[in-house]
């Protein structure tokens, strides 16, 4: 465990960080290509993990990655991430991606996920991250979710064999 004080999940949080769709954004089925919103998701999350932790992060898994409903042309995408929880090295955050119609107001939820990031030192090892302080009640929920996934991350991975 680091010696590093605690950190507020609100002093790492990316919040409502603006997208604007535009046509190269498209699949071929006319709605926004998911493979670019989950690599955005990917990079915030980043900014996130290094701003919490203060090192080099890489992504180590992603998991529940669940599209819940499609973004079109011409909506504004907006992505929020924040840290659910740290352990040793690793952190999970989350992320929640919304559509925004920018004319009518109208907003739809597009994607959630949860990103796991393990700081690195200088030698490129696994190092010790600070604590996460959550601040509120819906902060205070994904805290104790969090505990939950990696709870059924660990038991998963010890009960999956590699040939
Ligand atoms: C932003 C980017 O583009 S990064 C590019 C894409 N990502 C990469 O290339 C990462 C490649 N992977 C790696 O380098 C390594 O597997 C690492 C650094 C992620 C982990 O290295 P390992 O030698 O397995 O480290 P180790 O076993 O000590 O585990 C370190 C931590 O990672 C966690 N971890 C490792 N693998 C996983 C996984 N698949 N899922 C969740 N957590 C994981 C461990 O639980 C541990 O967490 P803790 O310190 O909080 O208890």
């Amino acid at each position: 465990m680091t010696d590093r004080p605690a950190k507020p999940v609100s002093a790492s949080a990316v919040d409502k960080h603006v997208y604007k769709v535009f046509p190269n954004d498209m699949n071929s089925h006319n709605t926004v290509f998911g493979g670019m919103i989950m690599a955005k998701c990917d990079r915030l999350a980043l900014v996130v993990a290094e701003r919490h932790s203060a090192h080099v992060c890489v992504t180590a898994a992603v998991d529940s990655i669940h599209f819940r409903a499609p973004a079109k042309g011409n909506d504004t995408l907006l992505f929020n991430l924040s840290l659910n929880r740290s352990w040793g090295s690793s952190m999970e955050i989350g992320a929640r991606v919304e559509a925004e119609n920018s004319y009518t107001g109208e907003v739809r939820h597009i994607l959630s996920a949860y990103f796991t990031f393990v700081a690195l030192d200088e030698h490129g090892k696994p190092v010790d991250v600070p604590q996460v302080i959550p601040e509120t009640r819906e902060q205070t929920r994904r805290f104790d979710n969090a505990g939950i996934r990696r709870q059924a991350r660990l038991e998963t991975r010890g009960k999956l064999t590699s040939r």
